[in-house]
């Protein structure tokens, strides 16, 4: 329950790449610039390979406060005794004992997309937290979005009626030509590829629009059909397409795509409904805004109402996810509902299929 004063979570930081540095960026702006009271984010440890990458670290991103300590190890951040919850910034390969080692550390965890290799390790990570009594959720920073609240809102009041489509394409063109073979977006010992990196997003997609729909009843898909390009480079995937076909209590498929070699398509998504349609604003990881369209009977397609829905926000957006962290290791939480161990688990299992 909330109290007069916000609940302060503290937070130990693993690795100092490019996506800890945003993160670490978001969770410091002041929570009230998005009316937000009753948690509050504190860095109070960095973690690298490399002690001195530490100190520049919290001294490029976090304004070189001298209360927050730089490690020159992983571990260091784990047994830190005021660390309360780890986040993982790490290559997608190094998820599993990242996060392993933080849950047996007794650590909280948030753990950056993917949150494993494969539905094997995560099904034992989630045993691991529940066995030591810490929180451990995947960073699908996009579901904690307000558009995704208020989308799930539009979804459940009915109005459209039951999902029949979506298309999602995600695709962002990382130039791979001139990208040394050791990226993290092409390395497999790092976990490169379309699928991996950008596929969880085409998950939340499907997962907020299918499998979450009140109608689903929360059922998986019955079939999963797939394809993918390859590099010739290092044979990681650089476009791939799946499509998740909900045939138990819905009637409905979702054709997602992903590419590295591809610019973005606009818009990104199409949701399509018996009465209407839903359309997603590119990125998808991050849309600033989506568009309702009513038919005006059910399947004729002829839009007579029409209702587009902005969102703006100071900072990237990272930190709507950290509110949800806090809050439900404040509230004795082990799993986020919104984003809990069955959708990463469904989002794993998909992948693994994907990949055969
Ligand atoms: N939510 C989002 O919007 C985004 C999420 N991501 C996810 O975040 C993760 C990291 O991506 P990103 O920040 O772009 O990656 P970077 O390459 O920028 O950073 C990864 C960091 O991991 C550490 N690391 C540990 N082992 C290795 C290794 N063998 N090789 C390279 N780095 C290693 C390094 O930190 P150190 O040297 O300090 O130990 C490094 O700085 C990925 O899982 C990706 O999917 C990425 C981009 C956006
Ligand atoms: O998570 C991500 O979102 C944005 C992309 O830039 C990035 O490659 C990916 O990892």
């Amino acid at each position: 329950m909330s109290s007069n004063q916000p609940f302060v979570l503290r937070w130990g930081i693993i690795s100092t790449g490019m996506i800890a540095a945003k993160f670490v960026g978001d969770i410091l702006i002041d929570p009230s610039t998005r009316t937000v009271d009753d948690v509050v984010h504190k860095v109070v440890a960095v973690g690298s390979r490399d002690a001195i990458k530490a100190q520049e670290f919290i001294n490029k991103f976090a304004q070189g406060d001298k209360s927050i300590k730089a490690h020159g190890t992983y571990e260091e951040v784990y047994v830190d005794k005021d660390v309360d919850a780890v986040y993982i910034g790490t290559p997608n390969t190094y998820h599993y004992q990242n996060s392993k080692d933080a849950i047996l550390a007794k650590k909280h965890v948030l753990c950056e997309k993917p949150v494993t290799m494969n539905a094997v390790e995560l099904k034992s990570l989630s045993t691991l937290a529940k066995e030591n009594g810490v929180f451990f959720m995947e960073a699908m920073w996009t579901k904690f979005q307000p558009l995704s609240g208020a989308l799930k809102k539009v979804l459940e009041d009915g109005r459209l009626g039951p999902p029949v489509s979506l298309h999602a394409d995600l695709s962002l063109d990382f130039d791979i030509e001139n990208l040394p073979t050791t990226h993290r977006i092409l390395d497999p010992m790092l976990g490169g590829g379309a699928l991996l990196d950008l596929g969880p997003y085409l998950m939340v997609w499907a997962i907020m629009t299918m499998y979450e729909h009140p109608d689903n009843k929360g059922e998986e898909p019955g079939h999963i059909a797939t394809s993918m390009l390859r590099t010739s480079t290092t044979g990681v995937d650089a476009s791939t397409t799946f499509v998740l076909t909900f045939n138990k209590t819905l009637q409905a498929q979702a054709i997602l795509s992903c590419s590295i070699t591809l610019p973005a398509v606009r818009p990104a998504g199409n949701i399509r409904f018996r009465n209407g349609n839903v359309v997603i604003h590119s990125p998808l990881y991050r849309p600033s805004a989506f568009t309702v369209e009513y038919f005006d009977k059910p399947g004729s397609g002829n839009v007579v109402d029409r209702t587009a829905k902005e969102f703006s926000y100071i900072g990237e957006g990272l930190y709507f996810q950290a509110d949800e962290v806090a809050r439900c290791i404040r509230d004795g939480k082990l799993e986020s509902s919104e984003w809990g161990h069955d959708k990463s688990l469904l989002e794993m299992k998909v992948f693994d299929e994907v990949r055969i």
